[in-house]
């Protein structure tokens, strides 16, 4: 089945920002064919020979772009509730490294399918992971149909140091731009604070040599910026700058302790920067200036990180709270307004991710990376602005519909792809042996 007709929808585009003006939704069709949006209301025009394989009326029910989880550890879901109320170098030192040093490759690969059938009940159809045994993870993505852009975690001061760059290599050679090109790869250097300038020349010349981007976690805590400051004479962001980082396509992860002149270095840089509040809030790592980013134009996707510091993986709960926590960190009620938080669930994390020729808008010529919500129930009552519904009063689990890459991988809240009860099954008897129960 190639050609959908997904029927009298309330279509969100998100392919304009606020300053644009003009309408944000308008009722209408949206068609699909061989994984490409190729009408979107009055955008495109559908032939009249043209016959649908498959029809979906999509009366009552909001019709936007799937969203983008710009920074994870998918199959860290096998860690939710093992180890909480920790702050971070505690909570990875004493609690996570250790378990992560028992994983096994099949142990990633159910607690990915698990992320993964999390991610598609709540509307989400891009994720950028950074774990280990990726090719599990590429195997999971290939598997259910979602797209990802896939990272090694590298950590430069471990024994796994050069085995992880070779994995790295591999993880390129065998997955980039495979799975019907719903896989990137990206490389992974874990963080400042784990792999020092040395150990990044290594990452930078082979990011050259492939031309692939660079996934890092950056200026996530107070003591990550003082214990950098204090090895190398300059903040982790400066640090990153002078070692050359940015000369490549950056997604940088939280982002959350920078000054002006910072900011600006990621705006001229043009880095990705991924907000990640719910895991900042319970690691109380602190409150990214996301506003004054967006302000100033810097690309600010939207992630979950971990589902072990979190403790979901659901993006329209991400997308509230980062509105919620800059209005009060702000003490200005009108910082992110609903439609910004959208953006960065959708247009914002694709351009964060380099894909913004692909998705996060709908959009004749781009991927059919398309959700349906339902907005007949209580809490979207009355219909005043399907916008504020969506970010002030939505979850995950009104999420309807999922089509990703062409493909309907849930209906009516059935996902397609995946093997719940078997997900289920497997990822308790890791998550036991894990913990040594
Ligand atoms: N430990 C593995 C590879 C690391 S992958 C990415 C790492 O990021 C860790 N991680 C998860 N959340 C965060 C975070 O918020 N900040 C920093 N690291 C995190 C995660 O536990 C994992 O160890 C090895 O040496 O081969
Ligand atoms: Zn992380």
């Amino acid at each position: 089945m190639n050609r959908i007709l997904i029927q009298d929808g309330l279509i969100i585009p998100m392919d304009k920002s606020l300053a644009d003006g003009g309408e944000l939704h308008y009722t209408g069709d949206v068609a699909v064919e061989q994984g490409k949006i190729v009408a979107a209301g009055p955008e495109g025009t559908i032939p009249a020979d043209w016959k649908p394989d498959k029809i979906i009326d999509a009366r009552g029910k909001a019709v936007l772009p799937g969203f983008i989880n710009c920074h994870t550890h998918a199959a860290m879901t096998l860690f939710r509730s093992y180890a909480d109320d920790l702050p971070l170098m505690q909570w990875l030192g004493e609690k996570i490294w250790p378990l992560e040093e028992n994983l096994q490759s099949e142990d990633v690969y159910w607690g990915t399918q698990l992320a993964i059938l999390e991610m598609i009940r709540s509307g989400t159809t891009t994720f950028a992971d950074m774990y280990f045994f990726m090719d599990q993870v590429a195997q999971a993505v290939a598997e259910t149909g979602i797209r990802a852009c896939l990272s090694r975690g590298m950590i430069g001061v471990a024994p796994t140091r050069d085995e992880a760059l070779k994995e790295s290599k591999e993880l390129v050679r065998n997955w980039h731009r495979q799975a019907e090109g719903r896989i990137n790869v990206m490389l992974g250097p874990h963080a400042p604070y784990t792999c020092p300038p040395d150990y990044l020349d290594k990452v930078l010349e082979m990011a050259a040599e492939l031309t692939v981007g660079i996934h890092i976690h950056l200026a996530e805590t107070r003591d990550e910026v003082r214990d950098i400051t204090k090895q190398y004479g300059k903040t982790p962001i400066r640090l990153m700058e002078e070692v050359g980082l940015f000369k490549f396509p950056v997604l940088a992860a939280h982002c959350v302790h920078l000054d002006e002149e910072e900011i600006e270095i990621l705006k001229t840089h043009g880095v990705g920067v991924v907000h990640n509040p719910e895991s900042n809030m319970k690691l109380a790592s602190g409150i990214a200036p996301v506003s004054r980013m967006l302000e100033v134009g810097v690309k600010v996707g939207l992630g979950t990180d971990g589902p072990a510091s979190n403790n979901n993986l659901d993006l329209i709960e991400e997308m509230r709270t980062a509105a919620l926590l800059q209005k009060v960190s702000m003490q200005d009620p009108t910082a992110i307004p609903a439609y910004q938080a959208l953006e960065m669930a959708t247009r914002l994390g694709a351009a964060a991710l380099g894909l913004s020729e692909e998705v996060g808008v709908i959009k004749p010529g781009y991927k059919a990376d398309i959700i349906l919500v339902d907005l007949n129930q209580p809490h979207f009552y009355p219909h005043h602005d399907p916008l504020a519904h969506l970010v002030y009063a939505a979850r995950g689990a009104d999420v309807d519909t999922v089509i990703i890459d062409g493909k309907v991988v849930m209906e009516n809240r059935e996902v397609k792809t995946i093997d719940t009860e078997r997900v289920y099954w497997e990822v308790e008897q890791s998550a036991r042996r894990l913990a040594g129960r």
